[in-house]
């Protein structure tokens, strides 16, 4: 090996190296150790992985980190390039006794080019063009139970548009990443099928777009621009409700991409069924092809993506303030980012490293942290949301009454309240008018069997639901 492939050689080790201290540990092992070194030339890195699978895993998530460590190290502009070969040759590269601080002989597999030849510069034009955000893309998105068909159903849609999950809605509640996923789709499209025409809109910019073509008389042009796309991602569908004149000329432009085997990505803040005032034809539509929904992330999903941001913003906190974020914060990923923000800010301004107190004290003024703690959640809003919901009074849910029209939203708010809130059945039971704590359990077991036979009723509970605990109270 010359001793420019040694020098390659080492600062792919020391990529590796700073990777890992970037990376949870099992991340890191489960991909990078499926990664070797295998040659270097001319400003180009190459190296090998054991299967088409982690290849592209590994390109979707961590080519670009790989890219820029080695940039950064090097000095220089570096090209990395990855092949697939046996697993049995990938381990024979990472033995060191058989290659002792050698990087490993050249191999004839084929070469799989991990970025396509534009320049950088004119693919992030291409992707302001399209309105993307490049800063939204799969590898700075954390995978949680919460979020991993939503994850995996998008990579393969930006892997092969048009073809798999054609029309693919994702939908959840605010923050929860549902934007980021979508423009993750249009940059891994732009990055690696850069001859595709993408195209991100907000339903808002699609609305406004449209009126203004009515205003200036350039309907036609209006429809030109959307339906000679190759990808249309639109966010927030749910902006287009009680917006017929728009409503009818999405359904057309859906129809005319739809037949042309164009894709179509959609993002709402809830189930196609709780639209209001959409016509049925286009909630068809959207519920064609694959629906996923992305929910909260739970503690540890909270945890590395707090770390993960806090490593992209250069930042650096105690283990003590970040856990005390993921515990309180609970709710989506847009008010994690803020208590982290706030306190990197606070931080930087005082030069200082926070203290856990100041920590403490600084969020503890966040509307997010006050709104969103599921104890904070009175008992008190749960039976107001649902009363309103069932237009029946808060007086009546408590009341003594046993009309049929109260008994279930009665039941309905106990549940609720058992379910989202710490207090126990009896603390429940008393804010319902004084109820023994047996009628609390005997609620909960009917609404949770009702749940499982009736799928509206159970869409209507996750709704309330999602409703209390995503602050829309
Ligand atoms: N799993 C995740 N990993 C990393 N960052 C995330 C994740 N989920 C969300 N975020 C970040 O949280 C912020 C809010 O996410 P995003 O805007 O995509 O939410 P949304 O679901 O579209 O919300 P809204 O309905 O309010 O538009 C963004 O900065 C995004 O990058």
């Amino acid at each position: 090996m010359s001793e420019a492939q040694n020098i390659y050689y080492e600062f792919w080790q020391e990529t590796a190296s700073r990777i890992k201290e970037t990376l949870p540990e099992q991340e890191y092992h489960t991909w990078f150790n499926r990664i070797a070194y295998l040659k270097s030339d001319n400003h180009k890195v190459v190296l090998a992985v054991a299967s088409q699978f982690i290849l592209d895993t590994v390109i979707a998530r961590y080519r670009d980190m790989i890219r820029n460590t080695m940039i950064e190290l090097t000095g220089e502009e570096i090209d990395i390039v990855f092949e697939v070969v046996s697993r049995s040759k990938i381990e024979q590269i990472q033995q060191p006794s058989k290659e002792p601080k050698e990087a490993p002989k050249e191999t004839t597999a084929f070469a799989l080019q991990a970025k396509p030849q534009v320049s950088e510069e004119k693919t992030l034009k291409m992707k302001k063009d399209c309105n993307l955000n490049p800063s939204y893309e799969f590898h700075t998105f954390v995978i949680g139970d919460n979020s991993a068909f939503a994850y995996n159903a998008s990579l393969a849609i930006a892997k092969n548009p048009g073809v798999s999950y054609n029309p693919c809605l994702i939908y959840g509640g605010v923050g929860l990443g549902k934007t980021h996923l979508l423009n993750s789709i249009g940059n891994y499209i732009i990055n690696n099928t850069p001859e595709l025409k993408v195209m991100y809109v907000t339903a808002e910019m699609f609305t406004n777009e449209f009126i203004e073509s009515i205003g200036s008389q350039r309907t036609q042009q209006f429809k030109n621009k959307f339906r000679k796309v190759d990808v249309l991602l639109i966010d927030d569908i749910h902006f287009l409700q009680g917006k017929d004149s728009t409503q009818e000329e999405l359904f057309h432009t859906f129809n005319n991409l739809y037949e042309s085997k164009k894709q179509m990505v959609f993002t709402c803040d809830r189930p196609i069924s709780e639209l209001k005032n959409i016509t049925d034809r286009l909630s068809s539509r959207f519920e064609r092809g694959l629906n996923v929904d992305l929910q909260p992330p739970n503690y540890e999903t909270r945890m590395a993506i707090l770390k993960k941001k806090l490593v992209e913003r250069g930042g650096s906190m105690s283990e003590e303030i970040l856990n005390y974020i993921a515990t309180n914060v609970c709710t989506n990923v847009r008010d994690l980012e803020s208590s982290l923000t706030k306190l990197i800010a606070y931080s930087e301004l005082l030069g200082q490293e926070i203290s856990f107190d100041k920590a403490k004290e600084l969020l503890g003024i966040l509307p997010s942290l006050a709104a969103n703690s599921n104890q904070t959640l009175s008992i008190d809003t749960i039976i107001k949301v649902v009363g309103e919901y069932f237009n029946v009074s808060s007086f009546e849910i408590k009341g003594k009454k046993k009309n049929k029209s109260l008994i279930q939203p009665r039941q309905i708010a106990m549940f609720l309240a058992r379910d989202i809130t710490e207090y126990s059945t009896t603390e429940i039971g008393t804010e319902f008018g004084g109820r023994d704590h047996t009628t609390v359990m005997h609620a909960h077991d009917r609404i949770e069997s009702l749940m499982k036979g009736d799928e509206s009723f159970a869409n209507t509970i996750v709704k309330l639901k999602r409703d209390l605990t995503n602050g829309k109270r």
